[in-house]
């Protein structure tokens, strides 16, 4: 499942972290943390991570998306795998290429995109994922993020003029099966339509239980 979610930062919130991490003594080449056949086609730039002000972004951002009842029931995280704000300047993209299957001996069943700078001033980047064949070619608004299996092709066209700067990172989800853990996003979806509809209480208990008992059944 490929999943939009827009707004999960607000503008203002995604300009202060481009200028928190705007020294250029923080880039690095992002070859440095790519393995394999990623590396001869990977070309951009990744903040140092260990850096204060990339610090403070990227635990800023971890925080709004624990907080994200969208991203926290679609994307089940027991564990935020390498969160990298990473950079593409004119000429550079990423070729297909598939992520690891481990990162830091964590298992990586998500990636995501959160974009930091708007698609109006950069041309080019499309983030471009095949979906059985079909590919689905994505371009977001700042503070908008796409969450998609790390199973997938992927890659990042080149960008031709203006920055490209994005938080990316993976999960590890506490449900390992995709096709579960899109039952249980299906279920809360409907709580929350139950919810608008000021269902019974009984009736929205009845199906909470029933995603609490799954999660307890399907969770690792
Ligand atoms: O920048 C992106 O949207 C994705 C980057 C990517 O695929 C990666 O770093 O593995
Ligand atoms: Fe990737």
């Amino acid at each position: 499942m490929l999943l939009q979610i827009d707004k999960i930062l607000s503008a203002p919130e995604c300009e202060a972290i481009v200028s928190a991490v705007g020294d250029p003594a923080l880039w690095r080449d992002g070859k440095e943390t790519a393995k394999g056949g990623a590396k001869s086609v990977k070309s951009n730039t990744q903040a140092a991570a260990s850096a204060p002000p990339v610090k403070g972004s990227v635990s800023k951002i971890l925080d709004t998306l624990r907080a994200h009842p969208v991203f926290q029931a679609a994307a089940q995280p027991a564990d935020f795998i390498r969160p990298t704000i990473n950079r593409y300047s004119p000429g550079m993209s990423y070729g297909d290429h598939v992520d690891a299957p481990y990162i830091n001996n964590l298992r990586t069943d998500l990636s995501f995109t959160l974009f930091l700078t708007d698609p109006d001033t950069y041309a080019g980047g499309e983030l471009v994922i095949d979906n059985q064949g079909h590919e689905d070619r994505i371009k977001g608004s700042a503070g908008s993020l796409v969450l998609y299996p790390s199973s997938s092709v992927h890659r990042v066209d080149e960008v031709t003029t203006g920055e490209r700067i994005c938080c990316i990172g993976w999960v590890k989800s506490r449900i390992r099966s995709a096709e579960q853990r899109g039952l249980l996003f299906e279920i809360e979806q409907t709580l929350a339509d139950l919810r608008d509809v000021n269902a019974p209480s009984q009736t929205h208990n009845r199906l909470l239980n029933v995603r609490n008992n799954l999660l307890r059944l399907f969770g690792e």
